[in-house]
């Protein structure tokens, strides 16, 4: 694999614009881009995740949508990292084999949640054949059991994981589970491995601990008060750190009582940057229409 260049900064897992009547909204996404880059001072993205809503999108929609990432995103994006995870594997190998083909920066993917992988073994023989569909391409694991149910321990996963998967670059960590959190970092003396947070209400003790950086869907529209955040996390002005942290909680635990997810996200987004981005699909209802 060649030299990669590092991962720096927020990365924004992106919404995926609808139009009213339900199709994806690729003409926006140029718009977005320049939000994210330019009032936002986000340049990474992670493309259908749970914010973008990928489970519920078709492979060719997810397709269409990474390859208007990579193509908006060219010149003014740093990192485009695409998720390919689906229930099953043809698909997941086929969205790999794409992601690859446009030399997207790196691929992650999600436990299989319907029959689930039961211990390490199995989830490692599932990434390691998605994984190898994409020699060339940092490999993340999306570690988000509150969605898949799928609780095994990442500091156990990463026994050996090289051996099986040379690609693998690191784990987009989107658990409240600091313990399990602070044992892969400990387990990375080398920095070898690359742990992302996905708390965005809790990325300040995940810095504390060595979190390598932070993927979330608060950086669509709290991108700038978080890299104020982690310039004082760096600097370091720790009482600085926390105020910021404490702005973006006391936010977080306002929408939260009101029922906080990515329809919400999509309506609060559309708000903010003033880019339309739709309505959610179902299962998912329009936010913004809710009483
Ligand atoms: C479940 C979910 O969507 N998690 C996101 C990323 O992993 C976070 O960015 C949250 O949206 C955020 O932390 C708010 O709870
Ligand atoms: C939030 C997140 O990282 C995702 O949407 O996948």
């Amino acid at each position: 694999m060649a030299p990669r260049k590092k991962l720096k900064g927020l990365v924004a897992a992106t919404i995926t614009p609808m139009t009213p009547d339900g199709k994806i909204n690729l003409p926006v996404i140029r718009q977005y881009v320049d939000y994210l880059v330019n009032e936002q001072n986000v340049k990474n993205v992670f493309v259908n995740g749970t914010t973008g809503e990928g489970l519920s999108l078709s492979i060719q929609e997810r397709k269409q949508l990474a390859e208007e990432w990579m193509c908006q995103g060219k010149d003014k994006l740093d990192h485009v990292i695409i998720h390919v995870g689906a229930l099953n594997l043809p698909e997941c190998q086929e969205l790999a084999r794409h992601a690859a083909a446009m030399g997207v920066d790196g691929i992650a993917v999600i436990a299989p949640f319907f029959f689930k992988p039961t211990n390490k073994d199995e989830l490692v023989a599932f990434l390691q054949k998605v994984a190898s569909e994409a020699p060339e391409v940092p490999f993340y694991y999306y570690h988000i059991p509150p969605l898949t149910g799928v609780k095994i321990r990442v500091e156990e996963l990463l026994d050996g994981i090289k051996a099986q998967i040379p690609t693998f670059q690191g784990v987009k960590f989107s658990d409240t589970d600091l313990l399990d959190l602070a044992q892969c970092i400990h387990k990375n003396e080398t920095g070898e491995f690359e742990f992302l947070y996905g708390v965005d209400e809790q990325l300040l003790g995940a810095l504390a601990l060595g979190a390598s950086g932070a993927v979330g869907s608060t950086y669509n529209y709290l991108g700038r008060q978080t890299n104020l955040m982690l310039q004082a996390f760096a600097k370091p002005d720790f009482a600085l750190a926390q105020q910021y942290q404490f702005l973006t909680g006391e936010f977080l635990n306002f929408v939260i009582k009101l029922g906080f997810g990515v329809a919400q996200t999509k309506a609060l987004m559309t708000s903010v940057s003033g880019i339309p981005m739709g309505p959610p699909r179902l299962p998912l209802v329009d936010a913004s229409r809710q009483k």
